[in-house]
Order: C-alpha cells, then sequence, then structure tokens
C-alpha cells in the first residue's frame, strides 16, 4: 500500500509543439506505492506528459523530481538507471527474440558486460549471464508466464506478450513503472491477469503511473487519478472524488448521459 513519501514530482510541466500547448503547467506527485492514473480524452496529453517524464521529449517547461533529484534535461537512460521505467501504448517486444531473451535486454542497466569482455568471453561474462538469466526467470514468474520462457515472442498471445513487456520492465529493476495504456487491445480475462499482475507487483513494493482509457480499471486499482483535458490538469483525486467532480464529468460527457461516463 502507498505510504506518505512522495516517489514522483511533477511540476508545472509544460510542452509546446510550434503553436500547440500539449500540455500546460501540470504538476501531481505520486507517493511511493500508489497505484496512481493519468486519464483524459484523446489527445489530452497523457502520452506527452509520460514523453517528457522519461525523457523521451524535452521539455518546454516546468520539472520533474524523482526521489528528490531533479530528472529533467536528463537522458532516458539516466532516467532508467535512476528508477523509472516504461512500456509503451504499441506492444514493443523483439519478435525474433524468445521470451526470455527479450526479459534480458531489460536488465542490460544493472550488467557490468560491456562488448569487450563480452567478446572475450571472460569467466565473469559467463557468471553475470547465468545472473541475468536468473533474474530474467524471476520477472517472468512474478508475471506468470515462466513456463513460456524459450518460446518465441512473437507467437505469444497478445494479452501474454503485455505481461511480457511487464516482466522485461521489471528486469530493469525500477522503483516506478510508467504503462501507457496497457489494457488496450486485452481481452476481459487478458485484463484480470493483468490487473492481479499489478496489484501483486504494487503489494511486493512497486509504485505505477498509468494512463488507461478503461475505465473500469482505472476506477477499481488507482489510488487516486489526475485528469487532463486540452493539456490542462482539470481534476485529481480518488476514484470517488473523480467521479464527482463535475469538471471532469463534463470533460467526459459529451452528449452522453452522466451515468454512461464511467460505466
Ligand atoms: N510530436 C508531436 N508533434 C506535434 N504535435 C504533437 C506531437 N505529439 C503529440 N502532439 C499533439 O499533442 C496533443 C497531445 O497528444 P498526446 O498523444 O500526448 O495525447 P494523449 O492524451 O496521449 O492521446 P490518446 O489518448 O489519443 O493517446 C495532441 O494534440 C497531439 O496531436
Amino acid at each position: 500500500m502507498s505510504g506518505e513519501k512522495v516517489i514522483l514530482k511533477v511540476e508545472n510541466l509544460t510542452k509546446k509543439f510550434g503553436g500547440v500547448t500539449a500540455v500546460n503547467q501540470v504538476s501531481f506527485d505520486v507517493k511511493e506505492g500508489e497505484i496512481f492514473a493519468v486519464i483524459g480524452p484523446n489527445g489530452a496529453g497523457k502520452t506527452t506528459l509520460f514523453n517528457m517524464i522519461t525523457g523521451v521529449l524535452p521539455v518546454s517547461a516546468g520539472e520533474v523530481f524523482f526521489e528528490n533529484k531533479k530528472l529533467t534535461r536528463k537522458k532516458p537512460y539516466q532516467i532508467a538507471k535512476a528508477g523509472i521505467t516504461r512500456t509503451f501504448q504499441n506492444l514493443e517486444v523483439f519478435s525474433n527474440m524468445s521470451v526470455i531473451e527479450n526479459v534480458m535486454t531489460g536488465a542490460h542497466l544493472t550488467m557490468k558486460t560491456n562488448l569487450l569482455t563480452a567478446g572475450l568471453r571472460l569467466p565473469s561474462v559467463t557468471k553475470e549471464e547465468l545472473k541475468i538469466m536468473e533474474l530474467a526467470m524471476e520477472c517472468l514468474d512474478r508475471v506468470g508466464i515462466s513456463h513460456l520462457a524459450h518460446e518465441l515472442s512473437i507467437t505469444l498471445p497478445y494479452g501474454n506478450q503485455r505481461l511480457l513487456e511487464i516482466a522485461r520492465a521489471a528486469a530493469s529493476n525500477p522503483k516506478l513503472i510508467l504503462l501507457d495504456e496497457p489494457m488496450a487491445g486485452l481481452n476481459p480475462e487478458e485484463s484480470r491477469k493483468l490487473v492481479d499482475v499489478i496489484l501483486k507487483m504494487r503489494a511486493d513494493g512497486m509504485t505505477f503511473v498509468f494512463v488507461e482509457h478503461d475505465m473500469e480499471t482505472v476506477m477499481s486499482i488507482s489510488d487516486r487519478i489526475v485528469v487532463v483535458d486540452n493539456g490542462v490538469k482539470i481534476g485529481e483525486g480518488t476514484p470517488d472524488e473523480i467521479y464527482q467532480n463535475p469538471k471532469v464529468v463534463a470533460a467526459y460527457l459529451g452528449d452522453e448521459e452522466e451515468e454512461e461516463v464511467f460505466a
């Protein structure tokens, strides 16, 4: 469960693409151990927000702090090394690799091996490879697909490829995992499995920030939610508070009836 320690602080984050302000002075804090959702209509700026937090896109203004250290303007690999990892909206598995090899690529940050030592096949390399393989197997076990370790990734059903992505993210030993629309394309059974995995990993101490359109999942697993619309934060709170926030309901309403908004 979440504590009181702030692990991620987003302060007035802003992104301009030419004349378009995709994210406009958005601020929020994520506490250690939280499951924190970022929601909003299409084009609201959610992915752009993730891209700035992970250093994929430079910020136009504002700051990102992780464990009280400023991450703004750091490179993606430095941010990953600090303990933040992510998955993307579209599946990003290496389809020509086995499942375990995919997860092992996630562990590269913790590896001492470089191309020279690997080329020389020093004993230390073999030892390290073994360690990484063990770690990868543990990560696969955490998401419940260790029995598929030696399958070719592309042969896995979509839901298992999602779990594979999460295992690979976990292999870099992060403290915070950002998930961009993790439920997209999953059938109800696959969604339930993924929710179980997220809850289990959180029980083991992981913090999650996720962007999601599936409101049932958002409302059932999030501790807190931030809502963005047109790049601006329009609401923040627990699922109950979000349900009752008139600005949020209006942003989602369009021509629909209120009771259908979070159905
Ligand atoms: N590289 C870019 N260049 C120009 N405009 C961009 C770029 N990336 C995003 N945008 C614009 O910024 C706004 C926010 O986009 P973003 O993808 O962050 O929204 P989103 O909330 O993630 O949407 P969705 O839910 O549809 O994935 C949109 O108007 C989009 O067209």
